[in-house]
């Protein structure tokens, strides 16, 4: 924390975290990994502070193993019991592992589209889905309208604060303003906290490739971090804001300027790592030609006029969007309200923590709703 901040936590006046007395709802946890695994430890830890003791956890699957728990699992001891369990994780079995009382809302912590294709159809069952994937509305223009769709047809509700900024309050900042009945003009700003980190941390000096690798091992890329280099990650966030904006794009309307050659983008993702200092070559002579300038690198999505468009940009270093530090995302949105200057929104935009909590966050509005 900045000392020059006074920590609230120490301030006499700082209460802790308040018990929240939220209806039942029961939980489906898909997806065990950097996301699913930071869900599962703030459940945990809820319990033994009795924040949201609503929340039944009903069921937990990776890929490859489920595990139920009709009088709910603990969120402790879910890990141990899914890696000692014998049933499938099969995703039809979902619904039924949700059925009782209260609200039933599935969390998908996976990357997987055979996942984010259930979204329409759980969501027209009454199921809530809250979801750090961007594969159902990131995508396709008929895949983000069948989630539309699914969801009046079915009254429920879809949580997707953790799919943008990894939980800033970036979508509901823009729905907020067109509610108000603000007219947002354009977006612009850095989307990718694993690009982000790589371009505060890269000093042209050592290899762009092994940046790379800490940035995976931290938990910031996707997991296959060609989705990040390639800008494809990046393309499906401003899609979700820009459709959240008004502005029904189809994905081929976003230019994508992509970092991963084209031999590497054609290699099996077993073959990935060992490949990643085929980008060395590239970065070192966009890093010193950008040094030469005084400038630094951002890869940056905008949304101006129409036109959205993803790349790697040369900025000076006192621009607007090349501020911050470590994984944050900086956004700028303008609106008939932020005509001149913009609303800037930056904080951390990947890691397991934040966007666990941004799903959570979703998890609890939904189930006080
Ligand atoms: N990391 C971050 O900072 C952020 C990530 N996100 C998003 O969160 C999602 C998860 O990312 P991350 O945790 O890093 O990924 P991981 O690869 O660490 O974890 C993915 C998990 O999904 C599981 N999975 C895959 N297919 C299925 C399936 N059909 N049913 C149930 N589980 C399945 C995997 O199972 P198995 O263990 O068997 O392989 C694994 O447990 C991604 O969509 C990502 O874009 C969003 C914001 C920030
Ligand atoms: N890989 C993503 C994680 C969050 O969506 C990123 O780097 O921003």
């Amino acid at each position: 924390m900045n000392a020059l901040v006074e920590d609230l936590r120490t301030s006499p006046a700082h209460g802790g975290a308040i018990p929240r007395p939220v209806a039942q709802a029961r939980l489906a946890l898909l997806g065990t990994g950097t996301v699913g695994s930071a869900v599962l430890a703030r459940l945990a830890a809820w319990q033994d502070s009795g924040f949201a003791p609503g929340l039944q956890l009903a069921h937990v699957a990776n890929s490859r193993r489920a595990v139920d728990g009709e009088a709910g699992l603990a969120p402790g001891l879910a890990r141990a019991r899914l890696d000692g369990s014998d049933q499938a994780s099969r995703l039809d079995d979902v619904p039924a592992a949700l059925r009782g009382a209260g609200k039933s809302i599935v969390v998908d912590a996976t990357a997987s589209a055979e996942v984010a294709a259930r979204h329409a159809a759980w969501l027209e069952q009454g199921i809530h889905v809250v979801t750090a994937c961007k594969l159902a509305r990131g995508t396709s223009l008929a895949g983000w309208q069948a989630v539309e769709v699914a969801k009046s047809r079915g009254g429920s509700q879809y949580g997707d604060a953790a799919t943008v900024g990894a939980g800033l309050p970036l979508l509901r900042s823009i729905r907020d303003l067109r509610a108000g009945g603000d007219r947002i003009h354009a977006v612009a700003g850095v989307l990718s906290g694993s690009l982000a980190w790589l371009f505060n941390h890269y000093d042209g000096l050592r290899p762009f490739s092994g940046f790379v690798r800490n940035a995976r091992d931290a938990g910031y890329t996707e997991p296959d971090p060609r989705e990040d280099l390639s800008g494809e990650d990046v393309r499906r966030k401003l899609l979700i804001l820009a459709r959240a904006a008004g502005v029904a794009l189809e994905q081929e309307a976003v230019e994508v300027t992509s970092l991963v050659p084209p031999d590497m983008a054609a290699l099996g993702r077993g073959e990935v790592d060992a490949a990643l200092p085929r980008l060395d070559p590239l970065l070192r002579q966009r890093y010193a030609q950008a040094y030469k300038n005084g400038e630094v690198l951002r890869f940056v999505a905008r949304l101006e006029q129409g036109r959205a468009r993803v790349g790697l940009e040369s900025l000076p270093a006192d621009h607007a969007l090349a501020g911050g530090a470590g994984t944050d995302n900086r956004v700028a949105i303008w609106s008939d309200r932020y005509r001149d200057q913009p609303l800037v929104i930056q904080g951390p935009g990947a890691g397991a923590e934040v966007t666990a909590a941004g799903l959570l966050d979703d998890v609890l509005r939904i189930a006080a709703s």
